[in-house]
């Protein structure tokens, strides 16, 4: 896959102005709360309520001190005690209660979010997924999704609840004594400078981070895909190498947010005390000229000493705040990525008893980060239960003029139309109910046998996946797999040889007789034997469909009624296979005849 967007991507954060990112990226998300927006309300209310009882506790302090010590009455403080109690249990049922509410839905947030990236991605076009690493999308989908559940269940929560905190107990503070609430004042404006340019900071590099995972994502993920070429090649030193660079420079920028964490964590924990020192001596002087009580300045101590962890936590909170930030701008630049293959406003309806015409009108096509047309002028016509293999040398096009087909691509000029109706008016779960492809490559997935078979038609009998096993000569060994149909393929499932998947893959594409059959080189992988095998039973069913072929070998070209042969993106002849043959010197040096 390409670097070069993701290139384009750990770069969208221009480093000098932060401010470029959207600043609303967070505030996109509140659509997937809001079916929830009582539980978190209601926890913030109740983790503030639990809080700011804790605020109390300075005051009952003060008359405990002035009341009952300073008059020698122990049992005056009975009561103080139990109000004490009472304030600390209101405390902890509110711990409890606030977890209980956030962490059911902040849960079933994370899986909403998720699933809609996952929609996503079915809906943009393969040119889309091509752009992206693998990695990069993973590390989205799962770490930074995680890191957006964190968020909204523990720091956005904190970061009012500690605010208003903040701003309750330094009000109580300049109540008790207005020149003991300044100095706290004062002592907090270096904090907040402090924590502002952290902010800004930190920014940079947590978008670093979290690129550099996706980075490592993708090698670990390569890696495993790409296990036996890479043992067979004897590279695996040398992607380990890669791996271990790219996780040095993801552990160097994370070590980056450490070192930033630590000198705010320092700032942040070192700047009250010199607040709480001049706090002290103002005090002691106050009570010594009779303007405060003892009762007084042990209260205010407490209420800074109470105030120091939500102060402390900011460095903590912002920098959880930075990582929700970025995970969400990573996640929306996913959302937010164009889908170019899109569903018609107003779809036309299938034709109702759908022949199946297939007709290329004037196709030209360009993928999009190309400079120049793979496709020109491509006009043929298949009718229905006709054969048209394409035929040409490699890398002239033929994949992607099947692509267009199922609509992977969009032609750039021209139409395709199935009974004269344009393609790209059709719904495309219409268009993809008439079309059935086999590609090149034959994917399976993790399934059985049979699901894999079914994946385009799941409501097919067992005797349709039957006939279509017996189509692709893949009954007899299907019948060998220890659990027969049900035996679980794929990549964690039995493994298959390459012929064995490219004939399920061709099941699983005549299944039904298709209306339409698109069939990418399908049989390269059989043995001759397999392979004329397969052609008999292919030759019976293939005049149920309108199929286009791409052939490389004669045996798959004679299958075809009409070949057409692609050069430079033009249809530059066509015949039938034998007439090429005949004809032909460039045809029979591309079939690997000897050319007489
Ligand atoms: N996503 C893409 N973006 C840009 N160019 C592409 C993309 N996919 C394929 N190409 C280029 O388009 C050309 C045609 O590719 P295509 O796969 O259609 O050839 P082909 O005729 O099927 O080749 P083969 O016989 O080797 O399978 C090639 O030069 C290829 O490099």
């Amino acid at each position: 896959m390409s670097t070069g967007v993701l290139e384009d991507r750990t770069t969208t954060l221009d480093e000098s102005n932060p401010d470029t990112r959207q600043p609303s990226s967070l505030a996109r998300l509140l659509p997937f709360l809001r079916p929830y927006r009582w539980h978190f309300t209601g926890s913030i209310v109740v983790a503030l309520i639990a809080t700011l009882t804790g605020l109390v506790i300075p005051l009952v302090l003060q008359g405990v001190i002035d009341g009952p010590i300073t008059d020698g009455n122990f049992a005056g403080v009975w009561w103080p005690a139990a109000l004490v109690l009472f304030l600390g249990t209101v405390d902890a049922v509110g711990i409890w209660v606030r977890r209980y509410l956030v962490s059911a839905p902040s849960s079933q947030f994370e899986i909403s979010a998720r699933a809609a990236v996952f929609e996503k991605l079915q809906r943009l076009s393969v040119s889309a997924h091509e752009s992206w690493e693998s990695g990069q999308l993973l590390s989205r989908a799962i770490a930074d999704l995680s890191s957006l559940r964190r968020f909204v269940a523990f720091v956005g929560p904190f970061i009012i609840i500690n605010t208003v905190t903040l701003i309750v107990g330094l009000g109580v503070l300049f109540v008790q004594s207005w020149q003991l609430g300044l100095i706290m004042a004062v002592t907090s404006v270096p904090l907040v400078i402090v924590c502002t340019r952290f902010e800004t900071l930190y920014r940079v590099v947590a978008r670093d981070a979290q690129d550099q995972a996706g980075d490592v994502t993708t090698t670990v993920e390569e890696s495993i895909q790409g296990i036996r070429v890479l043992k067979a090649f004897g590279r695996s030193a040398h992607l380990s190498r890669r791996f271990l660079r790219e996780a040095a420079t993801l552990r160097g920028t994370e070590m980056k947010k450490v070192r930033y964490l630590a000198i705010v964590w320092e700032l942040i924990v070192g700047i009250p005390p010199v607040g709480i020192g001049v706090m002290l001596a103002f005090g002691a002087y106050s009570i010594v000229q009779g303007t405060m009580t003892a009762g007084m300045l042990v209260a205010a101590m407490a209420i800074v000493a109470f105030l120091l962890w939500p102060i402390e936590s900011f460095g903590f909170l912002l920098a959880e705040l930075n990582n929700a930030r970025t995970a969400a701008d990573r996640y929306w630049e996913i959302m937010d990525t164009p889908e170019t293959i899109t569903e018609p406003k107003q779809p036309v309806p299938l034709p109702r008893d759908i022949r199946g015409v297939l007709e290329f009108r004037g196709v030209g096509f360009t993928f999009p980060d190309a400079s120049s047309p793979l496709l020109t002028d491509v006009d043929f016509r298949v009718e229905p239960g006709e054969t048209v293999a394409l035929v040409g040398v490699t890398g002239s096009g033929k994949t992607a003029l099947t692509n267009l087909v199922p609509r992977l691509f969009d032609v750039t000029s021209g139409s395709v139309t199935i009974d004269g109706v344009d393609i790209r008016t059709l719904a495309l779960a219409d268009l993809r109910s008439v079309v059935s492809v086999a590609f090149e490559d034959p994917v399976l997935f993790s399934a059985s046998v049979r699901e894999n078979i079914a994946l385009g038609r799941p409501e097919a009998t067992d005797a349709d996946v039957d006939e279509a096993l017996g189509i692709a000569h893949a009954r007899e060994f299907v019948e060998t797999l220890p659990w027969g149909l049900d035996t679980r393929i794929g990549e964690q499932g039995m493994s298959l040889s390459g012929g064995q998947r490219q004939r399920l893959a061709l099941a699983r594409a005549v299944l039904g007789k298709p209306r339409i059959l698109v069939l990418d080189d399908p049989l390269s992988a059989l043995d001759v034997g397999t392979e004329a095998l397969v052609q008999q039973d292919l030759r019976r069913v293939l005049p149920h469909s309108t199929t286009v072929l791409v052939a490389h070998r004669p045996s798959t070209a004679a299958l075809a009624d009409r070949v057409l042969y692609l050069e430079n993106g033009r249809i530059v002849e066509q015949g039938t296979h034998e007439r090429l043959l005949a004809t032909s010197a460039k045809y029979r040096h591309v079939m690997g005849s000897i050319d007489v």
